[in-house]
C-alpha cells in the first residue's frame, strides 16, 4: 500500500488547469515545453472513467495545437499507472445507461498525436493501462511494473490497435499470449521484447521521464516531427484498426459474457 501523500505530484510542478476541468482525476501540468498528463485516482487504482478519457483527449488535442508544447508526458502515481477502464462505467454502457464513445475519441487523439509522447509506468498497468504505451514513443517502466490485458477474460477484445501493434513487435504468438490469453508481461520481459524503452527504479522514474521529454522538447521540432512520422509509420491502418476493434468492443460490452465479468468484479469489490 502506497501512502496517499506520496502520490501527489511534485510541488515543483506548476499546475495549470484549463478553464474547463473535465475530470478532477486528470491533472494537466505544464513543465516548460512539456505537457504532463497525470492519472491521479489512486483510491480506484487509477481506473479510467469517461470524463477522464475526455480530459486526456482534450489535453492531447490542445497540446498539439499549442506551439509552446513540444512534448506530451503521460504518468500515473507511484505503484499505479492504471487499472484500465472503470468497471462501473463498463457496466453502465453494458446496461445502456451510457454511450461510451469517450474511450475511442481518446484513442483517436492518442494515435494521431502530433507531438512526441513519453510515458512512465510503475506497478499496475491493466487493459488500456497497458495499451496506451503502445502509442508512446518512449516508455519508461520500473521493475515492479506488470502489463496485463485480460480482455478475453472480461468477454472483450483487444483495443487501441493493440491487435495490430503488439504482433509487430512481439510476434504473433507472444502477442496472442498477452492479448488473448491474458498472460501477464513483467516489465523486464516487455523491455526485452522492445515494448518499452528503459527500466528504471521507481524513485528515478519521473526524473528519467522528464529528462527524456525535455531532451525531445529541445530538438528542432520540424525535423523531429518528420522523423517521428517516418518511424511511427502511416496512421490510417492504426486508426482503421482502432475503429474495427471498437465495433467489436462496443458489441462485446453488451454481451452476457462481459456483463457477467463486470458483475463478478463489481460484486467482489463490494464484498471485499
Ligand atoms: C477500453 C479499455 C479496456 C480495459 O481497460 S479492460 C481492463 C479493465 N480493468 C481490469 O480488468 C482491472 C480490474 N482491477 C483489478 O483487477 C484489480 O483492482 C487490480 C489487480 C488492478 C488491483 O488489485 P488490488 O490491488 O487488490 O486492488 P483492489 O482492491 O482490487 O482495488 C482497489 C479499489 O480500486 C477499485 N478498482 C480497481 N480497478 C478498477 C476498475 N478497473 N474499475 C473500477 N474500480 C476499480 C476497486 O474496486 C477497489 O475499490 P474499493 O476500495 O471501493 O472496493
Amino acid at each position: 500500500m502506497v501512502a496517499k501523500a506520496s502520490r501527489l505530484p511534485p510541488a515543483s510542478l506548476q499546475l495549470e488547469v484549463g478553464e474547463s476541468v473535465l475530470s478532477e482525476f486528470i491533472q494537466i501540468e505544464r513543465r516548460g515545453a512539456v505537457q504532463v498528463i497525470r492519472l491521479n485516482r489512486p483510491e480506484k487504482k487509477n481506473a479510467i472513467t469517461r470524463d477522464m478519457y475526455s480530459a486526456m483527449a482534450k489535453a492531447l488535442i490542445d497540446g498539439d495545437e499549442d506551439e509552446a508544447v513540444r512534448c506530451h508526458v503521460m504518468l500515473g502515481v507511484p505503484g499505479i499507472f492504471s487499472a484500465g477502464n472503470d468497471m462501473g462505467d463498463f457496466m453502465a454502457i453494458a446496461t445502456g445507461q451510457a454511450g461510451g464513445n469517450e474511450v475511442f475519441d481518446f484513442l483517436q487523439a492518442l494515435a494521431q498525436s502530433k507531438k512526441p509522447l513519453v510515458s512512465g509506468a510503475d506497478g499496475i498497468a491493466v487493459g488500456i493501462g497497458t495499451t496506451i504505451h503502445l502509442h508512446c514513443d518512449l516508455t519508461f517502466a520500473t521493475p515492479q511494473t506488470v502489463f496485463h490485458t485480460p480482455f478475453v477474460d472480461l468477454g472483450l477484445v483487444p483495443e487501441a490497435a493493440s491487435s495490430l501493434i503488439a504482433p509487430a513487435s512481439l510476434g504473433a504468438q507472444r502477442a496472442f499470449a498477452l492479448l488473448a490469453m491474458g498472460e501477464k508481461l513483467p516489465a523486464q520481459e516487455a523491455q526485452a521484447d522492445g515494448l518499452i524503452y528503459k527500466l528504471v527504479e521507481a524513485d528515478a522514474l519521473e526524473t528519467a521521464v522528464f529528462e527524456a521529454a525535455e531532451q525531445l522538447a529541445a530538438k528542432p521540432p520540424q525535423a523531429l516531427a518528420i522523423a517521428r512520422d517516418l518511424i511511427r509509420g502511416p496512421r490510417e491502418p492504426v486508426l482503421e484498426r482502432i475503429r474495427e476493434e471498437g465495433e467489436h468492443f462496443k458489441a462485446r460490452l453488451k454481451s452476457d459474457e462481459a456483463r457477467q465479468a463486470f458483475m463478478a468484479f463489481l460484486s467482489r469489490s463490494r464484498t471485499k
